[in-house]
């Protein structure tokens, strides 16, 4: 059962929308994993434009992987591009890395969970968490295939074996969900949605995102039907997405426009900026479930502190009480697979 945890809320806000561009880190490698995709290829594009990065590493299975690399590599931003494909190669587009994300592996179609593609995922998150183990032990990484509440747990399985784990350097990307709260939130009250933060806790499937509204800066009030209305439209916003695509994959310019933030986030921290505020899934024991979402203060060994969940709103602890059983099926299977 949860117990309800009470931390002041005073820091809890997570970054608004973010221009990519700061000042600049010498020698900082990025890999993305899985770079020729849907999201891989917005994400990418993005990065490019970061001061923060000195090199960037684009690896996919695909065989045009080294033609995006290409392609990015003409935009006029100081980061070197290589493309790497093909599993022989894998090791080489890490080596050295600071940053590794990770949007490889199915999306879903219309009628899937996100928990029907852990088959066809599990498997890949392994590879590329053993990968990492052996010549990128020290990275920050964020996974970002689905589903993410198991994918996390694989990956940390996979370090622990190797006697490489440090939970600190190890997020599931749940930024699309605080974009698409501060978007839809914005757009209920008449705010600017870039000036609208609200943190979204638990994990990344249906009932275990809970967005803290009770907690959004600046504060807005619904009434419990809006409330209710407003909890479930962000709960469900990725089905909401693939359901419009019908057929043709999910979530993928915002992913890539989220995932980029996440990215740049750790970049800054690494960086040595200081109150780099970001929500994602990783280990700890903030909820009795092993892993969950809370904003984490970021700093350059990934974690500095996670900043728990603050006060909850009734409405938000029943949220908390249902997401709880969900991630614990969720973890214990990423954990059984990699047994
Ligand atoms: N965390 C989140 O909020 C979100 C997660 N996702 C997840 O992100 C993942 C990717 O989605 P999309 O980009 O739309 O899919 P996609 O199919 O367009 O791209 C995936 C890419 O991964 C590559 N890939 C497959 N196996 C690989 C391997 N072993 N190593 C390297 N690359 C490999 C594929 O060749 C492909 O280019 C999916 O699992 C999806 O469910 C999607 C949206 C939001
Ligand atoms: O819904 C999906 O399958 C992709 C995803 O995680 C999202 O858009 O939040």
């Amino acid at each position: 059962m949860f117990s309800r945890i009470v931390r002041p809320t005073s820091t809890l806000a997570c970054q608004g929308a973010r221009n990519f561009s700061s000042s600049k880190q010498n020698n900082t490698k990025v890999t993305v994993v899985g770079a020729a995709g849907g999201i891989g290829q917005p994400l990418s594009m993005l990065l490019k434009q970061s001061d923060l990065i000195t090199e960037l590493s684009l690896y996919d299975i695909v065989k045009h992987t080294p033609g995006v690399a290409a392609d990015i590599s003409h935009m006029n931003f100081p980061a070197k591009v290589k493309g790497f494909t093909g599993a022989e190669q894998l090791r080489d587009s890490l080596k050295g890395s600071q940053v590794v994300i990770i949007p490889a592996g199915l999306p879903r179609k219309p009628g899937m969970s996100r928990d029907d593609l852990f088959s066809a995922n599990a498997s890949i998150v392994r590879d590329v968490a053993a990968a990492v183990a052996d010549v990128a032990p020290k990275a920050l990484v964020g996974i970002i295939t689905n589903p993410v509440n198991s994918c996390v747990p694989i990956f940390c399985e996979v370090m622990k074996k190797a006697g490489k784990l440090d939970p600190n350097r190890i997020f599931g990307v749940s930024t699309l969900d605080l974009v698409r709260a501060s978007a839809f939130i914005g757009e209920a009250k008449g705010l600017n949605p870039k000036d609208v933060n609200c943190p979204v806790i638990g994990g990344h499937s249906g009932v275990s995102i809970v967005p803290l509204i009770s907690q959004c800066k600046p504060a807005v009030q619904f009434s419990k039907d809006e409330l209710t209305k407003m909890t479930v439209r962000i709960q469900d916003a990725g089905t909401e997405v693939v359901k419009a695509k019908a057929g043709a994959g999910s979530a993928t310019l915002s992913m890539g426009f989220a995932g980029a933030r996440f990215a740049i986030s750790l970049l800054r921290a690494l960086n040595g900026e200081s109150n780099v505020i970001e929500c994602a899934y990783v280990l700890n024991d903030v909820a009795g479930t092993k892993y969950f979402a809370t904003p984490l203060l970021l700093g350059k060994n990934g974690i500095e502190k996670n900043l728990g969940i603050g006060k909850l709103s009734d409405f938000e602890q029943e949220l908390v009480n249902k997401a709880i059983p969900e991630l614990k099926d969720n973890v214990a299977k990423g954990e059984q697979f990699v047994k």
